[in-house]
């Protein structure tokens, strides 16, 4: 899924005292790219993804998610786009008194059957490399295992797109390379276009191209190659 942004603002509060969260933030991804987002706190990443996943609405700008412009959809057709859409966060977001396989099966209980929700959660896992826990409570996974979970829970929808805000934040290290890992695979294996928001230049490394924030604004693009990495 091709991205583009195009003179995208976002304000926050009153005006007067409003936060300029975006200041003209335009970037083209092509599809199945895999971005880093970084820049310091407060630079807008998280803002930026939000406004792409149509969780918020731009102040002004156009934000093309295939031929959709994302910024001028509502009700209904909002929805549809935030089901196409697979969110990652920093903190798991699972809800610990389900099993893993339960977890990933949870978006799938309104449109399918409780059989061909168990059967997608188990091929889902599977593909995280997580098919021996299916049973395992979030208490009970480390939290690698808990965020791979929640990646397999973030593809249900067979998103084109997916969103990661901080998705190692709170990995050490070696769990942060199989997220990274994980992340990689599985978005390469459908074609899927991903942006990511991270501290980590280790992360920010394994993408193709790093997209640097300060308050508001891109000030550095690069691809890999050119850092090094
Ligand atoms: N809902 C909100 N209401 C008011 N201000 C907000 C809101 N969301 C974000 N902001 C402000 O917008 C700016 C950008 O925030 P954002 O969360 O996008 O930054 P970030 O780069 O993701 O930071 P971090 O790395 O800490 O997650 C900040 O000044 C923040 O305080």
């Amino acid at each position: 899924m091709d991205l583009r942004l195009e003179h995208v603002t976002k304000s926050f509060g009153a005006q007067g005292s409003a936060v300029e969260a975006l200041r003209g933030v335009s970037l083209d991804v092509s599809s199945a790219a895999l971005v880093a987002l970084m820049g310091a706190s407060g630079s807008g990443k998280s803002t930026l993804l939000h406004l792409v996943g149509g969780l918020d609405s731009p102040t002004s700008g156009s934000i093309w998610v295939g031929e959709v412009d994302v910024a001028g959809l509502r009700g209904r057709r909002l929805v549809q786009h935030r089901r196409r859409v697979g969110f990652v966060f920093q903190a798991f977001n699972l809800i610990p008194g389900l099993t893993a396989e339960e977890n990933v099966g949870v978006p799938l209980i309104p449109y399918t059957s409780a059989s061909t929700a168990k059967a997608r959660s188990r091929e889902l896992l599977a593909e995280v490399g997580l098919s021996e826990r299916l049973d395992a409570l979030p208490g009970q996974l480390s939290g690698g295992q808990q965020q791979r979970v929640a990646i397999a829970r973030a593809l249900v929808a067979d998103p084109a797109l997916i969103l990661a805000d901080e998705p190692t934040g709170n990995l050490d290290s070696e769990n942060a390379d199989t997220v990274m890992e994980v992340i990689a695979t599985v978005a390469a294996a459908r074609g899927a276009t991903v942006l990511l928001a991270t501290h980590d230049p280790e992360v920010a490394g394994r993408c193709g191209r790093v997209v640097t924030m300060r308050d508001g604004r891109i000030v550095g693009d690069r691809s890999t190659d050119d850092v090094g990495a």
